[in-house]
């Protein structure tokens, strides 16, 4: 009988392929669409991934972008019109073309703004880079040495506690954010009561994706989803919680493209 059960990948998918219409499928962008590149602005999508994600568009129930860019930049990473997209790790969300920051977090703007503009003073003689997201703060380390690296950490940690903002260390980059309810999970469910889809998976490769596979557990929990997917992507830069906590795991963004590939099948 073993011999002839279709491989790990097509069982798990099987739901998303046999009903599309009721299908969401969730996903991250840096990382897990795009390779990692040396700095943000060379992080391209490949063609291929868009092209599937393009069909896919047109058939499922939703396709969506869940990005820790800005949404500006996620949906010119993507560039499909039939794709939703979420931005600055589920802080903004694109309505009708236009940015929309959540309520929330209006108020912690400045404290941001006051990050940011310290750490170009202070890290970006030394090499880092600091990225101008607006609702969030990313202090890119990649390109430095091993010790000022550490320093963009402690100083986003120390100047970002002061403040009173989040911090979270991803895949070279430390990043604050406004201590409110807001996240990938947050932006998964939201999308879920929109649109009320029968299964939903989310693919993903940094920290900040396990809000979204957390959430997605709490949904099918509710019952709000019969079926969820935690598609992880693996690499060497990625926390542990992403092979631990996923149902599938991948090996970067080539794996992706299979799974893609797979879901495209019909
Ligand atoms: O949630 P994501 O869509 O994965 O966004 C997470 C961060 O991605 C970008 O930074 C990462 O990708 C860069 C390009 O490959 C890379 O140079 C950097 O080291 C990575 O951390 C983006 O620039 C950040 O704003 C996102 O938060």
């Amino acid at each position: 009988m073993g011999a002839d059960r279709p491989p790990r990948k097509e069982r798990l998918l099987h739901g998303w392929r046999e009903d599309p219409g009721s299908s969401a499928i969730l996903t991250d962008i840096d990382g897990t669409l795009a390779p990692i590149a040396p700095t943000p602005d060379a992080a391209r999508v490949p063609g291929e991934t868009r092209e599937l994600l393009e069909r896919l568009s047109r058939r499922y129930l939703l396709v969506a972008g869940i990005s820790g860019r800005k949404t500006e930049e996620a949906r010119e990473l993507i560039g499909l019109d039939g794709v939703v997209y979420f931005g600055n790790h589920g802080f903004e969300k694109l309505v009708d073309g236009r940015v929309e920051i959540i309520p929330e977090a209006r108020p912690y703007l400045e404290r941001v703004q006051e990050l940011e503009e310290m750490a170009r003073r202070e890290l970006g003689p030394l090499g880092a880079f600091v990225e101008e997201k607006v609702i969030t703060a990313s202090v890119h380390y990649r390109n430095v040495p091993r010790e000022v690296g550490e320093r963009c950490v402690d100083f986003v940690r120390r100047e970002g506690e002061r403040l009173g903002l989040r911090v979270t260390v991803g895949r070279g980059v430390v990043e604050a954010r406004p201590p409110v309810r807001a996240d990938k999970g947050t932006a998964v469910r939201a999308l879920v009561e929109e649109y009320r889809p029968r299964r939903a998976l989310f693919m993903g490769d940094d920290t900040t994706d396990l809000d979204a596979f957390r959430e997605l557990e709490r949904l099918r929990e509710e019952g709000l989803l019969e079926e969820m997917l935690r598609v992880g992507v693996a690499s060497e830069e990625g926390p542990p919680g992403i092979v631990a906590e996923a149902d599938l795991v991948v090996e970067g963004v080539e794996g992706v493209a299979d799974v893609l590939r797979e879901l495209a099948s019909f």
